[in-house]
């Protein structure tokens, strides 16, 4: 299994669906799996349970993910808020896609599908990476930038890090 985690917008899903490809492996997300099992959109769980209800229901997606599927697995942007999360990742190989704030507000915009940036985005996208960068890379056994590059370069990168390439 390879695990990838990093902050909204940072091409998990992209990136994913690549590293799955040139490995031959299957592509799975949490957050897909959240909306097909609750049967309601995520911004929907947010707004009508909270996000302490969210980040319960997220952390049982990631212990049956890890269990059921073997290839390449994207993590929600904030799973690595949760302890119990972060321990189920104990032993994995896990990808941490990094970007910087400016890129970030480039990659997300306004996208109100995105509960958590609804305001005032470069202040929120600044205190959420103060407030979560150390919680990816103390789960990361390889961080990968992807500011500047391309999600086929990135998907490279990522190859190397986990010395999948050959050559
Ligand atoms: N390396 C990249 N360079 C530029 N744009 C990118 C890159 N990777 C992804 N994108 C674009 O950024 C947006 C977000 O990408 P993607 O949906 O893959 O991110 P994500 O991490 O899965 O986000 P989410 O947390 O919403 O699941 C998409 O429009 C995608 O095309
Ligand atoms: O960064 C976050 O806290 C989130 C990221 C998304 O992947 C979703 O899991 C949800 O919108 C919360
Ligand atoms: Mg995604």
């Amino acid at each position: 299994m390879i695990v990838l985690v990093g902050p909204m917008g940072v091409g998990k899903s992209t990136v994913g669906q690549l590293l799955a490809d040139r490995l031959g492996v299957g592509y799975r997300d949490t957050d897909d799996d959240i909306v097909a099992g609750e049967g309601r959109s995520i911004a929907d769980i947010f707004v009508d349970d909270g996000e302490p209800a969210f980040r319960a229901i997220e952390k049982r997606a990631v212990h049956t993910a890890l269990g059921e599927h073997d290839g390449v697995l994207a993590l929600g942007g904030g799973a690595v808020l949760d302890a119990d999360t972060r321990a189920l990742l104990a032993g994995q190989r896990v990808i941490y896609l990094s970007m910087d704030v400016e890129e970030a507000v480039r990659r997300t915009g306004l996208n109100t599908a995105r509960p958590l940036l609804a305001v005032n985005p470069r202040k929120q996208w600044r205190e959420l990476m103060e407030a979560r960068r150390h919680l990816y890379e103390e789960v990361a056994t390889a961080v990968v930038p992807t500011d500047g590059r391309t999600p086929e370069e990135v998907t490279e990168a990522a190859l190397d890090a986990l010395e999948l390439k050959e050559a």
